[in-house]
């Protein structure tokens, strides 16, 4: 089911301070700011060889990382996101065998533009999983 690595996630309470850090400290390619209002989060791309780093910080009152940096206020690691090449396909086998999907369970169009879901932490040992069709 699983195929790629597409990101790893860190949530930060300043996204332009995490962004020089990896521009300018650690000397990555870094995109330019999305705001994504539909999932609450404002969000930057590190460009490496083989995935990318997503830098999100919270984007208005009601945004799903906002508890998650209360309890880290330093930031820290937040998902995983592995692609696959049906989502529907996926959603389904793992509700079937008891996995939570987060929100609706009807994927909603992340920051490249293609669908994805998530997956309780809860039921991946403490880990956010991100699915992403590509
Ligand atoms: C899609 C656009 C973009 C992209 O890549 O394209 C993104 O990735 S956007 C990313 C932001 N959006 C989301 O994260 C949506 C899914 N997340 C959620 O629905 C919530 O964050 C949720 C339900 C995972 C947690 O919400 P919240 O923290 O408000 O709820 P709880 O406090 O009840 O948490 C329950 C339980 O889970 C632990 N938790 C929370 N977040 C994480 C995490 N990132 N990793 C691991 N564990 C997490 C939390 O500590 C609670 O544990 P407990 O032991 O009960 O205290
Ligand atoms: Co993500």
């Amino acid at each position: 089911m699983l195929g790629r690595v597409n990101h790893v996630a860190i949530a930060v309470p300043d996204l332009g301070a995490a962004t020089a850090s990896y521009r300018d400290t650690l000397g990555a390619r870094v995109s330019e700011p999305q705001s994504l209002p539909e999932h609450g989060v404002t969000v930057v791309f590190v460009e490496l060889p083989n995935t990318k780093i997503e830098l999100l910080e919270p984007l208005g009152a009601d945004s799903p990382i906002a508890a998650f940096l209360a309890k880290n206020p330093a930031g820290g690691m937040h998902h995983i996101c592995y692609e696959v090449e049906d989502i529907l396909a996926a959603r389904d086998k793992l509700a079937s065998g008891g996995a939570r999907v987060l929100g609706s369970g009807e994927p909603k169009t992340g920051a490249h533009g293609k669908p994805v879901l998530f997956l309780h932490p809860k039921d991946f040992h403490g880990t956010l999983i991100e699915l992403e069709q590509v």
